[in-house]
């Protein structure tokens, strides 16, 4: 295996009826998501990287250091691992304040001041320093055991549904942070959940699994498309994901430009970024429509010439039937769009096709536009 920068991991192992064989390649930085169904083997490849268990052969790599190598004989202890792991539930010491929490599993009593500063101000944890945990909400108690994890000074960051045990309000508190940590932290960070929202808002980079293997690994706006990840969405929930950034704010309007895949306009609700910002923007396909000719005279402000690769006919269980149109606007930019079966008939769509994708501004608000960096 050639040695790149990031995480190599190939292992098989046997766990009772199960047998895993991955192998993956997680990037260097930014929030790599595992994904797939409940007994996949999600939590299995972060105990192989983590060391607390030891696959049957393989290799795992964190940039040139090897953690284990089957043939070599190498399989470094989990403290010699430099892993950092968060867990779904805190595990805070309930005897130490949150000040005796974070320096608990730090490496020097006196580390550099800098580092204890950034994370206190990352995660805000300074007003909570002196409380125990039981005075913590389950959000407040994440966000300590993320501390604690950065303060170890680890290589590698492993979270395992670190937001499962929480309630909404209190997911939707932690996630701002985990947001930021993707631009702040500089190592790899492996998240695995089942939640779809998490995985819009926080990965950059997807490895569904399922059963021991890996399907689908990439970026994410590239995996979210792939035909693996269908079955994970239901009609309602078919979108188009895409990379863009804000290119100006119209405030007298309150709506904002932003720029897909550098160079394709859309008009959507005021979003608060400044001009520049990366950003990741869901268009639902329901919020989609086709028109053959170039409207004049129309309310919708985004009207983009398009062409049909795919025509896909779905019905669902209620006895509903659509279509569901895959568009081109663009170089590696593709957009679906769901229309009925009455409509494909009339306007007698045909694969090849060019028309005008309509998507609504006034559809796509706040939550559909996800901040990525500056
Ligand atoms: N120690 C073990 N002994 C026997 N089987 C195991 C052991 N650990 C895990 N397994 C099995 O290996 C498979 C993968 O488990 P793993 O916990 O990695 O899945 P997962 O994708 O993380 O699932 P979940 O989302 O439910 O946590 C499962 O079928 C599980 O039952």
């Amino acid at each position: 295996m050639t040695v790149k920068t990031g995480l190599q991991v190939q292992f098989e192992q046997q766990l009772g009826d199960t047998s895993l064989a991955m192998d993956m390649h997680i990037p260097a930085k930014g929030i790599t998501v595992l994904f797939g169904r409940s007994g996949a083997g999600k939590t299995s490849v972060i105990n192989a990287i983590s060391g607390l268990s030891q696959p049957d052969s393989g290799v795992i790599c964190l940039n040139d250091r090897v953690l284990f190598h089957h043939e070599q004989g190498v399989n470094l202890p989990v403290e010699q691992r430099k892993v950092g792991y968060v867990f779904q539930e805190a595990r805070l010491f309930p005897h130490y304040t949150v000040q005796g929490n974070l320096r608990y599993g730090m490496k020097t009593k006196h580390p550099r001041s800098d580092m204890w500063q950034s994370v206190l101000e990352l995660l805000e944890l300074e007003p909570l320093l002196a409380r125990y945990p039981t005075a913590l909400s389950g959000g407040e108690k994440q966000r300590v055991a993320i501390g604690r994890a950065l303060l170890s000074e680890p290589d590698i960051l492993l979270m395992d549904e670190p937001l499962a045990s929480l309630d909404l309000p209190r997911k939707r508190e932690v996630m701002p942070f985990l947001e930021q940590l993707a631009e702040r932290i500089h190592i790899p960070i492996v998240y695995v959940t089942h939640s779809l929202d998490e995985l819009l808002r926080l990965a950059n980079y997807l490895i569904l699994i399922e059963q021991g293997r890996v399907l689908e690994a990439g970026a994410v706006e590239q995996v979210w498309s792939s035909e693996t990840m269908r079955p994970w969405l239901d009609m309602s929930e078919r979108s188009s994901l895409f990379s863009g950034r804000v290119h100006q704010q119209w405030q007298s309007y309150g709506l904002t430009e932003l720029r897909l895949n550098q160079h394709i306009p859309l008009w959507v609700q005021h979003y608060a970024g400044a001009v520049g910002e990366a950003v990741r923007v869901q268009i639902r396909a329901t919020d989609v429509s086709v028109v053959l000719d170039k409207p004049k005279n129309t309310s919708i402000r985004n009207i983009l010439p398009a062409t049909i690769t795919a025509i896909r006919h779905l019905h669902n269980d209620h006895g509903g039937r659509y279509v569901e149109l895959t568009l081109r606007l663009g170089e590696q930019c593709e957009l679906w769009a769901m229309i009925t079966e009455w409509a494909w008939q009339e306007l007698r769509l045909t694969v090849g096709q060019s028309l005008y994708a309509q998507i609504k501004g006034v559809s796509m608000t706040q939550s559909d536009v996800i901040h990525l960096g500056a």
